[in-house]
């Protein structure tokens, strides 16, 4: 029996970054149809920010094994939406998620296939359960970066597909300068 050797590694906490992952970038330009507001979209896409980083130490896709990475999420907003990563179902949908807030504030917004929706405000320390089967995206309501690791099954994979197309049933705005979780007008069901 081959045994694959243990991993130990310190993540930089106050920049999320994991030595020697791989690291990578999704640019406001990665997330074309995503934001509600396109002109504020299209006003924002000169500079193509960066919206979010990934830094993953990821094995072969084998049950049993376990991922793991680091998200750094901007702040920043597209008209009154906050920035937020793409967001998933895992492709083997039964495949379950930890999620840990390391820095600055934010949430997860969390989707069942149906489209039942649930918002769970996230900060430094906040354990996040992802169940099987619930399509799950980070938000950055703070304004500096919002930092988290996720450990997830070697297996998981990601489904970025239905969400791309029909988005989250919520959104998550800022609105007289108070963060608000609402029904998201284009959700199609
Ligand atoms: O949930 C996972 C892995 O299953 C996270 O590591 C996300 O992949 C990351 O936060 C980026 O978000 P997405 O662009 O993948 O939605
Ligand atoms: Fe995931």
């Amino acid at each position: 029996m081959e045994y694959k050797k243990p991993i130990g590694i310190n993540i930089d906490l106050e920049t999320g970054v994991i030595p020697g992952a791989k690291k990578l970038v999704r640019r406001l330009s990665d997330l074309k149809g995503y934001f509600l507001d396109e002109d504020a979209y299209n006003e924002l896409l000169k500079d193509d920010p960066v919206v979010y980083e990934v830094y993953a130490v990821e094995q072969e896709e084998k049950e049993g094994d376990l991922n793991f990475a680091t998200t750094v999420l901007y702040p920043g907003k597209v008209g009154k939406e906050f920035f937020f990563t793409k967001g998933h179902f895992h492709s083997k949908a039964d495949r379950a998620e930890i999620y840990y807030g390391i820095k600055g504030k934010g949430g997860m917004l969390l989707q069942t296939p149906e489209g039942e929706a649930e918002w769970i405000p996230m900060g430094p320390g906040t354990v996040v359960y992802v169940p099987p089967y619930w399509a799950h995206r980070t938000v950055n309501t703070g304004d500096e970066p919002f930092i988290f690791l996720a450990v997830y099954p070697a297996d998981a994979g990601h489904d970025y597909g239905s969400i791309k197309d029909k988005g989250f049933s919520k959104i998550v705005i800022e609105e007289n300068g108070e963060v608000k979780v609402v029904d998201n007008p284009r959700w199609k069901e």
